[in-house]
C-alpha cells in the first residue's frame, strides 16, 4: 500500500491551483462554522439583555451564514475542477506508460481490465486529494471545539477529547476495512469489464452461435461478488457511522449536564451553555469524515492497481541509429516461450517463410525479429546491431510489421498507411500511394468516396482490403526488414500473387520474414525456416525440405492448402508453388 500511497500524494501535486482554492474555501468555510456557535451565543445573550447590540450581531450572524453558503459552492467547483485535473495527468501519465510497455502490457492485463483501470480507477485515484484535502479541514472546527470548550470548562475540553480518541479509533480502521473492501470490488469490476470487451470483440461469433444468453451470465460472473462487496462496503459504512454517530448524543449529554450544574452555580451563562454544547457537536463532528475516509479508501485502492501498471517494465531503447547494410538479421540462442536455443542467421535482402504447425511459435519468432516480444535469452540483431541497442526511431524505420488482422489507426486510410511517418508532406504522399500500390490497395483506396483522404470510419473494408492497407503500411515503414506475419491469409490467389510479385520486385532489396501456411508462399521464399518442438527443425530451400515428408505433412494437416490445391506432390516445389501459378 507504501506505492499506492505515494502515488495518492503525487496526485495532490497535479490537481493543480485548484486544490489552493478547495483547501482556503474548506478553511474559511471551517472557521466561519467555528465562529457561529460564538455569534449565535451573542446573539442569544443580546436579545435576552434586549441590549441596542443585537441588530449588529444579528447581521453578523446572517453574514457568516452566507460566507458559509459560499465557501461550499466553490468548494464543489473546486473539488471538481481539481479532481478533473489530477485524473487527467494520472490517465495521461499511464496510458504513455501502457504503450510505452507495448504488446506485453496486454499480455499481463486484459484490455477490459485496463480499460477499467485507466478509466474508472484513475478518475477515483484523481478524486483522493479532495477527500484528503476537505477531511483535513475537518480537523479546525474539532480543534477549535476543544480551545474553545478549554476557555469555557476545561473538564468539558477533556470530555470531548476522549470522545476524539474513540472517534479516531473508528475511522483508522474503516480506512483500512475500505480499502481491502474497494480492492475486491474494483476487481470484480475489472473482470466484468474484461469479460465484456471479450464479448464484444467476439459479437459476431455469439451471434451466430446464438448463445447471447450464456454469454451475458458470462459476462456477468462477477455480479454476486460484486455485489457481496458492496454489501460489505455498506454494512462497514454503517458500521463506522453508528459508532462515530453514537459518540456525539453521549458527548452532548455529558456536556450539557457539567454545563447545567455549572449555569447554576452561577459560574456559566445560558448563552455559555448553549455556545459550549454547540462546540460539542461541531468538536465531534470529526465523525462526518466517514464519507472522506470511504472515498480515500476507495482511492488507494484505485491507486494500488494502477501502480500494478506503472510497475510493468516500459521497453528501454538504446540510442543508436542502424550503420548501412543489407538488413541481416541474427538470433543467437533465443529462447522465449515456446522457442528454445534459436540460432538463425537470415542473409540482408533474402526472402524467408517461417512454416511450422499450429502454435510452433511462428508468431512469437517474427515478433522476436522486429522486438516486438524481447527473448528470455539469446539475442537478436539486425545488421550487426543487437536490437535493444537501437533507438525507437532507428527501429521503427528498419522494421515494418503486417499482421493476419490489421487494425487500422489514425483518421484517414492515408493515415493508417503512414502512420508515424511523421506530418504529412509530398514526399510521404508518394511514400503512402508507391506502398499501397505494392499491397495492391491504390485500386481500391483510388475508388473511395474521397480516396487516401477518406475517414476510416467511413471506409468499410474486407478481412482482405484490411489486410492490404496493413501490408501497405508494412511497407512504407520497413526499410531493411519486412516481417509478415500471415498477413496475406484473407487475400484471393490472384491478389497474393500480385503481393507476391511486388515483394519480389520493387520490394526485394528488403529482408522479408513471411509466417507462411501456404505452400505457395513457402516455394516462393529464398529459404524456409521449419520450426518443430519449439526448435529449429530445418533451415534450407523448400525444394529440398520437400523431400522430407515430416515437412510435406505440416502443410497436410494446416488446413490451409487443402482447397483447390493439387495433390502435394513435388509439383509444389516450383518456384512459386501451386497458389502462384
Ligand atoms: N511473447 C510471448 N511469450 C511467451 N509465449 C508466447 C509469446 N507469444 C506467444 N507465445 C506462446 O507461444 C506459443 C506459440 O504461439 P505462436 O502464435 O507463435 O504460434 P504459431 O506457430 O504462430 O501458431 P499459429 O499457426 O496457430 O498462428 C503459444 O503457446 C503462445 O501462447
Amino acid at each position: 500500500m507504501r506505492a499506492a500511497d505515494r502515488l495518492v500524494k503525487r496526485t495532490i501535486r497535479h490537481s493543480g491551483p485548484w486544490l489552493y482554492v478547495l483547501a482556503f474555501t474548506s478553511v474559511a468555510g471551517a472557521l466561519m462554522e467555528l465562529a457561529l456557535p460564538f455569534v449565535l451565543g451573542r446573539t442569544v445573550d443580546s436579545l435576552v439583555a434586549a441590549d441596542s447590540a443585537s441588530p449588529v450581531w444579528l447581521g453578523t450572524c446572517a453574514a457568516v451564514v452566507l460566507l458559509i453558503a459560499a465557501c461550499e459552492v466553490f468548494g464543489v467547483w473546486a473539488s471538481g475542477s481539481g479532481g478533473a485535473r489530477a485524473t487527467q495527468w494520472l490517465r495521461l501519465r499511464l496510458l504513455r506508460h501502457v504503450l510505452g510497455v507495448g504488446p506485453a502490457m496486454t499480455r499481463r492485463f486484459p484490455e477490459g481490465e485496463l480499460v477499467t483501470r485507466l478509466g474508472v480507477n484513475a478518475e477515483e485515484v484523481g478524486r483522493g486529494p479532495e477527500s484528503i484535502v476537505t477531511g483535513a479541514t475537518l480537523v479546525i472546527p474539532t480543534a477549535g471545539g476543544v480551545v474553545a470548550l478549554v476557555l469555557i470548562d476545561p473538564w468539558l475540553a477533556l470530555t470531548l477529547l476522549a470522545g476524539l480518541t474513540l472517534i479516531g479509533l473508528v475511522l483508522r480502521a474503516f480506512l483500512r476495512t475500505t480499502t481491502s473492501i474497494a480492492g475486491d470490488y474494483q476487481s470484480a469490476q475489472g473482470d466484468i469489464a474484461t469479460r465484456l470487451v471479450d464479448a464484444l470483440a467476439g459479437a459476431r461469433t455469439i451471434a451466430a452461435a446464438g448463445t447471447e444468453d450464456r454469454e451475458r451470465a458470462r459476462v456477468l460472473t462477477a455480479l454476486p461478488r460484486l455485489r457481496l462487496h458492496a454489501m460489505e462496503m455498506w454494512r462497514a459504512n454503517a458500521r463506522a457511522g453508528v459508532r462515530a454517530g453514537a459518540v456525539v448524543p453521549l458527548l452532548e449529554v455529558a456536556v450539557l449536564g457539567v454545563g447545567g450544574l455549572r449555569l447554576a452555580a452561577g459560574d456559566l451563562s445560558a448563552g455559555e451553555l448553549y455556545a459550549a454544547a454547540r462546540y460539542v457537536v461541531l468538536g465531534a463532528g470529526l465523525g462526518a469524515a466517514l464519507g472522506h475516509v470511504s472515498r480515500l479508501g476507495r482511492a488507494r485502492a484505485a491507486a494500488g492497481r494502477l501502480v500494478e501498471l506503472a510497475e510493468e517494465p516500459q521497453t528501454a531503447y538504446g540510442a543508436l541509429p542502424l550503420p548501412a547494410g543489407p538488413g541481416a538479421l541474427e538470433l543467437r540462442g533465443v529462447t522465449a516461450g515456446v522457442l528454445t536455443g534459436i540460432d538463425l542467421v537470415v542473409p540482408g535482402g533474402s526472402s524467408v517463410a517461417v512454416v511450422g504447425r499450429s502454435g510452433a511459435g511462428k508468431s512469437l519468432l517474427a515478433a522476436l525479429a522486429g522486438r516486438l516480444v524481447d527473448p528470455d535469452a539469446g539475442q537478436v540483431s539486425l545488421d550487426g546491431v543487437p536490437l535493444p541497442e537501437l533507438s525507437s526511431e532507428a527501429l521503427g524505420e528498419a522494421v515494418g510489421y503486417a499482421f493476419e488482422r490489421p487494425v487500422l489507426i489514425g483518421e484517414t486510410v492515408a493515415d493508417a498507411v503512414g502512420l508515424g511517418l511523421g506530418d504529412p508532406t509530398e514526399a510521404m504522399e508518394i511514400t503512402v500511394r508507391a506502398a499501397a500500390r505494392a499491397a495492391c490497395a491504390d485500386d481500391f483506396v483510388r475508388r473511395l468516396p474521397l480516396g487516401y483522404g477518406t475517414p476510416l470510419e467511413e471506409a468499410p473494408m474486407s478481412g482482405g482490403e484490411r489486410q492490404r492497407i496493413g501490408l501497405a503500411r508494412a511497407f512504407a515503414h520497413g526499410r531493411r526488414l519486412l516481417v509478415l506475419d500471415d498477413a496475406t491469409s484473407s487475400l484471393d490467389t490472384v491478389t497474393e500473387h500480385r503481393v507476391s510479385r511486388a515483394l519480389a520486385g520493387e520490394l526485394g532489396g528488403r529482408t522479408r520474414l513471411i509466417v507462411a501456411h501456404r505452400v505457395a508462399t513457402a516455394a516462393a521464399a529464398d529459404r524456409v525456416i521449419w520450426l518443430d518442438g519449439g526448435r529449429v527443425r530445418a533451415y534450407d530451400t523448400h525444394t529440398t525440405l520437400w523431400r522430407d515428408p515430416g515437412y510435406r505433412a505440416v502443410f497436410q494437416v494446416s488446413g490451409h492448402d487443402r482447397a483447390g490445391l493439387p495433390p502435394l506432390d513435388e509439383s509444389l516445389s516450383s518456384p512459386l508453388g501451386a497458389g502462384a501459378s
